[in-house]
């Protein structure tokens, strides 16, 4: 008998299955285009959390946000890869191959073919603040434990957000960050560490004032 299930994702390669059962970061987003702030939260999460592993995915499009100046979804997934080279990151645009617009979908699809991982749902502090507008949000909360990760502008509304309130009471202290991937939902951990005040819209915005930059 064996643990390993195989994995059908494109773009991502098995890794070995580990004793504890592997600890895997999801962190979802647009990358248009992909900053330092991104590979910031990649490696800080990576570590902080204790992951085995962190999955990248470059979603075919926010279901927020307005799609008129989103780069084409191949195009950001090969500067996401390029962006974040490292042994324990896999960057896939798997979501779009299995006509995935939400979330929910994701995390409910990961974690019923996978159920001997854990996995983590990452995103920055702005996310937070607008989690609540999310589809099915309290449903992703219920189905895996999720990090913060600190983001200048965001850091005060973050922590009284709707969500943050609704969720209050399995908020963990930071010092169980470790301890976050072996928890049962909804759990969840607010994040400080080294910050970066980056944003893609910001280079978005420079890159129209300035277009040869
Ligand atoms: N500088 C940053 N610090 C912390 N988290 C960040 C930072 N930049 C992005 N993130 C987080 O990374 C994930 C992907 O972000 P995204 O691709 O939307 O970039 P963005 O810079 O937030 O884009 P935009 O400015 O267009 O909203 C989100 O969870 C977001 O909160
Ligand atoms: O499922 C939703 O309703 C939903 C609403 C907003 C954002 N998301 C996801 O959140 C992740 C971060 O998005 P973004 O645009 O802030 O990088 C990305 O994986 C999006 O698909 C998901």
């Amino acid at each position: 008998m064996t643990n390993r299930t195989p994995l059908r994702l494109p773009g991502i390669t098995e890794l070995p299955p580990s004793g504890r059962g592997m600890r895997i970061g999801l962190f979802g987003g647009s990358f248009n285009p992909v900053h330092e702030g991104h590979l910031l939260v990649a490696e800080q999460t990576l570590l902080k959390l204790e992951l085995d592993a962190l999955w990248v995915l470059v979603t075919p499009g926010n279901p927020l946000k307005d799609r008129t100046e989103l780069a084409p979804l191949e195009e950001r997934v090969r500067a996401t890869r390029a962006m974040m080279d490292h042994p324990r990151i896999k960057v896939t645009g798997f979501e779009a191959a299995h006509g995935f617009t939400y979330s929910w979908q994701t995390v409910r699809f990961l974690t019923q073919s996978l159920p001997g991982r854990k996995f983590v749902w990452i995103m920055g502090a702005d996310n937070l603040v607008a989690f609540d507008r999310w589809e099915r949000w309290r449903d992703i909360a219920a189905m895996l434990p999720m990090a913060i990760y600190v983001r200048p502008g965001s850091n005060r509304r973050a922590p009284t957000s709707l969500a943050a309130t609704a969720l209050a009471r399995y908020r963990i202290d930071e010092s169980d960050a470790g301890r976050l991937a072996s928890l049962k939902p909804p759990a969840w951990v607010y994040l400080h560490g080294l910050t970066s005040a980056l944003s893609s819209s910001a280079i978005r915005a420079r890159r129209r004032r300035e277009p040869l930059v």
